[in-house]
């Protein structure tokens, strides 16, 4: 699945960053939401990318930011309709990735029956590992993810729990969204989302395969 371009530095391509929401059962159970028997999908704008050396915002508009460290996987040959069965052909490699979410005013979205928006795609709500090469992953399913705020375990999760799974998942979406060689699929989060303040440090990784670190600073209005 030879690329045209590099993806190594996926984020400065510019590509879409498709989200899937309550995608672990106990996070969603957490969010006292129902367990989906659909997906739920949502967008960050390319925007949301930041890397390790760059803090992490505390958007000026919420009270109440949450962590949520997801597994992403980076798209390498894009498609429409995509079968199941060749799904992992359009993959091109992993990263580990954060969905850092304003959970206030995603609850007043909720509420007022208006879309995330603003609680999901800010700039900086999507902080990324390196690429990781499909090859390091022998099967994406197999994975622990963990996040610490200041030392202190957060969230740690297997992603053999994840309802649906990478293959379904591009099947789904390339369905309903044409996925483009550099998009990225946030698969959702396990439980253990919990509220960040200005100079927390999250550190996050996936088993021995990759760690990174970030810091949280308040967002200058
Ligand atoms: O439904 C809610 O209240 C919240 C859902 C999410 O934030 C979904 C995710 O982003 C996720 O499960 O990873
Ligand atoms: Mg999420």
């Amino acid at each position: 699945m030879a690329s045209s371009r590099n993806l190594s530095r996926f984020w400065e391509w510019g590509r879409k960053i498709i989200c899937v929401g309550r995608n672990y059962a106990e996070h969603a159970k957490e969010l006292k939401n129902e367990v989906p028997t659909e997906p739920v999908l949502f967008l960050k704008a390319p925007s949301a990318y930041v890397r390790e050396g760059a803090p992490v915002l505390l958007p000026y508009y919420t009270n109440n930011l949450h962590h949520e460290v997801e597994l992403g996987v980076v798209i390498g040959k894009g498609g429409t309709n995509i079968a199941q069965s060749n799904a992992m052909d359009h993959v091109e490699g992993y990263a580990l990735c954060l969905d850092m979410s304003a959970r206030d005013v995603q609850d007043q979205c909720k509420k007022k029956g208006l879309p995330w928006t603003l609680a999901k795609a800010f700039d900086t709500s999507c902080p990324v590992s390196d690429f990781i090469p499909k090859e390091t992953i022998q099967d994406p399913h197999n994975l622990k993810i963990w996040l610490k705020v200041n030392d202190n375990l957060r969230q740690e999760g297997h992603t053999s729990s994840m309802i649906f799974s990478v293959p379904f998942l591009i099947s789904y979406i390339s369905r309903i969204i044409t996925l483009e060689e550099g998009d990225l699929i946030l698969t959702g989060t396990p439980k253990g989302v919990a509220a960040v303040g200005e100079n927390d440090e999250m550190a996050a990784g996936i088993d021995n395969i990759i760690t990174m670190k970030f810091q949280i600073k308040k967002q200058l209005q």
